[in-house]
């Protein structure tokens, strides 16, 4: 019988209790016991989901209270020095390392102050996980039992689960060096670290386990050699009469090219993504022993579109048909925790379109259904098979999904469209005369604090409390206070807030054709924050201008520039589900045709400074260098271009890109005419150098905008001035490191008087000196 497989579920409860309860917690609103409770309903709720389901193969050891790397981070006791020093109990120990902890002293305790570990984003998605941080004393040692717990919990409930592990060659690979420490090489700690594992796997063992699903997902990097020849090191060692089998995962991507390092490991099989990479099916099973498993990952954990069952059975056949239905099992391509927890609780999404739609919930039955087809035959699931191959169809010639309008337009791009009208200095010259913007120019991202009043108006406008007319008077209002803010703070380009936005992706797709939104399609980026995907269903276009009236109304009450403010077409593209029928190459141009046109509009309106964020391009880019990668840096940037080169020389394009490693080469490509990056809290001198040599103008951010620390007037100075030493000073501006949305007033506006006055000290010296 071929078996159904699950790599991870989502652990954020599908009415988000996990955050409901971990916020209550951290505001002191819920006891630990109470958090622990929620903790352990969830995990039982979803082993009894995947129970009746049918899944035969259940992970445990995949929830988490934040993150599943930081969890193996406190179970080998990577825990760095300012963190063990105040004793915390192990919950708060994780939370302070996950997101910093400040409190003051009490009778009983003394006062915590410590930042959190960085946070980076998990391979190419949206789920980021708090980076292994290795500092010179570090000292691996077991010391907690959450994986043989968890697995005792699920067993005590009559499911015996496969758990779930980080393998060491990833946990290290995906660390870094801490601050005291900075020559070690995180691989280099394997024979240190590897004990500990053993010690794990023979509890598990002991526990009734009896194989444990070891994720290496950094097999599908490109990887130095010392890396790859890491894994018979670990695994020799680890493989023992002691401990459970293993089950090798990958996923994300191709790991063909590191096949040498999984050919002949003792593991018990291995699992790699299909969905991504089909192709590399041969290479895989010649990798095998013959008494190797191969888990063959066809449901895809990273999107919310139904499987295409006829497809899926015909390539799990045909690796059937190569090693025999015996040693092959059926499985999401990887954990399901990148999509919503289930459609069941969708009531607004249209009945036609909900159909194409498979949540993780709905996931868990097609992993099923394609394993009995296999096992029992397709006639065995002709219902099942029938009525997805119904909704498939009428996906593909449904009018929603296509606009031969936009395809048409699309068709017709010309490069001419991508390329602004002059070069960068003649742009310049014009702004310059246009604008009068000074010397060291203060602005800020684009959101302001979104208070609760905000949220409170949103909510009534949505619900129909309040009529939109009065909606957009409060929304005017706002604007109005926010413009009068940061003319009193002596700001040189203003924005106009964002108070009408929910969210920065979510707008736009509201405002566009093709897109639906979920009502509790929730999915964990990190922590405690959930995001809402959109979902592209069709071919993107704009019914009509999305931001101008807004951007129109604020500059119409200031004589300072405003800035208009738009979301770029990758990050549309990224932070959406995207559709899996047409190419993300084609998505990004029918996004940038849209933008372009609100561009063109905003310019028209009088707005002349227009900035296009696009946070998101880094994430898209794929995993390994070569053709692919190439590919994606061509058309993400096209994209940009296509979306902001339709303006006047003398309109200023700005673009804005925050927590990710981006390539200087990437960001120069897009031709902005100003750059804003987040950088704060890259301690790191390197960092300063490496946009050094960018051309056009830009903004180091000067603030971390996730605190209410307020940095004094001389900080931002001597930052400025560190700034100086290899920019040249014309090409400046003076900025936060993003949106202020999530602070509130007090700190915002005494930081960016700080700011500002900092700067103009700065323009007082250059004119002295010029
Ligand atoms: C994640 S980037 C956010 C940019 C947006 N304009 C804002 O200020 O919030
Ligand atoms: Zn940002």
């Amino acid at each position: 019988m071929v078996q159904s497989a699950v790599l991870g579920f989502p652990r954020i409860g599908a009415q988000r209790e996990l955050k409901k309860v971990t916020e209550a917690y951290w505001s002191g609103k819920a006891t630990v016991e109470e958090l622990f409770k929620v903790g352990k309903d969830l995990r039982e709720k979803n082993w009894k989901l995947q129970k009746d389901a049918g899944v035969d193969i259940i992970p445990s050891n995949d929830f988490s209270f934040y993150d599943q790397v930081l969890d193996h981070s406190l179970l080998f006791n990577v825990i760095p020095e300012r963190y063990s020093k105040y004793n915390l109990p192990a919950i708060d120990t994780l939370f302070a390392m996950g997101r910093g902890l400040q409190r003051p002293a009490t009778e009983s305790s003394p006062a915590v102050d410590v930042t959190a570990l960085e946070m980076v984003k998990w391979f190419d998605s949206n789920y980021h996980y708090v980076r292994p941080t290795f500092s010179k004393n570090v000292e691996f040692k077991l010391n907690s039992t959450k994986p043989v717990d968890e697995f005792l919990e699920a067993k005590a409930l009559g499911i015996n689960t496969r758990p779930v592990l980080v393998g060491p060659v990833s946990y290290l690979y995906l660390g870094k060096a801490d601050k005291d420490n900075l020559e070690l090489e995180p691989i280099s700690l394997l024979e240190k670290l590897l004990p500990v594992y053993a010690e794990l796997l023979a509890k598990l063992k002991e526990a009734g386990a009896e194989t444990v699903q070891i994720d290496e997902p950094i097999l599908v990097l490109d990887l130095p050699v010392e890396v790859q020849s890491a894994y018979k090191v670990a695994y020799e060692y680890l493989v023992s009469e002691t401990a459970p089998k293993l089950f090798l995962t990958t996923y994300f991507g191709d790991v063909t090219p590191n096949i040498q390092s999984i050919k002949g490991l003792p593991v018990a099989g291995v699992h790699a993504d299909f969905v991504r990479v089909p192709e590399q099916l041969d290479e895989v099973v010649a990798a095998l022993s013959p008494s190797q498993i191969l888990s063959v990952g066809i449901v895809n954990g990273r999107n919310i579109w139904k499987t295409n069952f006829a497809k899926a059975i015909e390539f799990v056949n045909s690796a059937i048909a190569k090693v025999g239905a015996e040693r092959v099992i059926v499985a999401t391509s990887s954990s399901l925790l990148h999509t919503p927890v289930t459609l069941a609780s969708e009531k607004k999404i249209p009945a036609e379109i909900k159909d194409w739609f498979s949540f993780a919930t709905e996931k868990l039955a097609e992993v099923v259904t394609i394993a009995k087809a296999v096992t029992d035959g397709s006639e065995s699931v002709t219902a099942e098979v029938a009525a997805n191959a119904k909704s498939i169809s009428a996906r593909e010639t449904s009018s929603i999904t296509n606009d031969t309008a936009v395809r048409e337009r699309v068709a017709k791009i010309t490069e001419d469209q991508a390329r602004r009208k002059s070069p960068f200095g003649v742009r310049l010259a014009a702004q310059k005369k246009a604008l009068g913007i000074p010397l060291f120019p203060t602005t800020t991202i684009g959101s302001f604090p979104q208070t609760k009043d905000i949220r409170i108006f949103r909510n009534k406008f949505t619900k129909g409390e309040i009529t939109a007319e009065e909606y957009e008077k409060f929304i005017e209002k706002e604007i109005e206070t926010v413009v009068k803010f940061q003319e009193e703070v002596g700001l040189d380009v203003l924005v106009h807030g964002e108070p009408e936005r929910n969210d920065m992706v979510q707008y736009f797709g509201e405002k566009l054709n093709g897109f639906v939104f979920t009502t509790n399609g929730w999915v964990q980026s990190y922590g405690s924050r959930y995001v809402r995907p959109p979902i592209i269903v069709g071919d993107v276009s704009r019914p009509g201008p999305m931001t101008v009236k807004e951007s129109k109304f604020a500059q119409s009450i200031t004589k300072k520039p405003m800035k208009g403010m738009l979301t770029g077409p990758v990050t549309c593209l990224r932070w959406s589900f995207p559709r899996d029928d047409i190419s993300s190459k084609l998505q990004a141009q029918q996004l940038a045709l849209a933008l372009r046109d609100e561009v063109q509009d905003l310019e028209a309106a009088g707005v002349y400074v227009i900035q296009v964020d696009e946070p998101a391009i880094r994430e898209g880019l794929p995993l390994r260098a070569g053709a692919e990668r190439d590919d994606y840096v061509n058309w993400a940037v096209e994209s940009f271009r296509l979306a902001t080169s339709g303006v006047d020389d003398s309109t200023q394009i700005h673009s804005h890109f925050c927590y990710s490693d981006l390539d200087p080469n990437h960001i120069k490509a897009l031709d902005a005419d100003v750059v804003s990056i987040e950088f704060s809290k890259k301690d790191d001198p390197k960092y300063i150098q490496e946009f050094s040599e960018y051309p056009n103008h830009i903004g180091l951010g000067l603030f971390d905008i996730h605190s209410p620390r307020v940095p004094a007037k001389d900080e931002f100075v001597s930052r400025i001035a560190d700034i100086l030493k290899v920019y040249p000073q014309e090409n400046l501006w003076v900025n936060p490191d993003c949106g202020l949305k999530t602070r509130g007033w007090t700190e915002t506006r005494a930081s960016l008087q700080n700011m500002v006055d900092a700067a103009k000290e700065f323009r007082a010296k250059y004119v002295a000196t010029a």
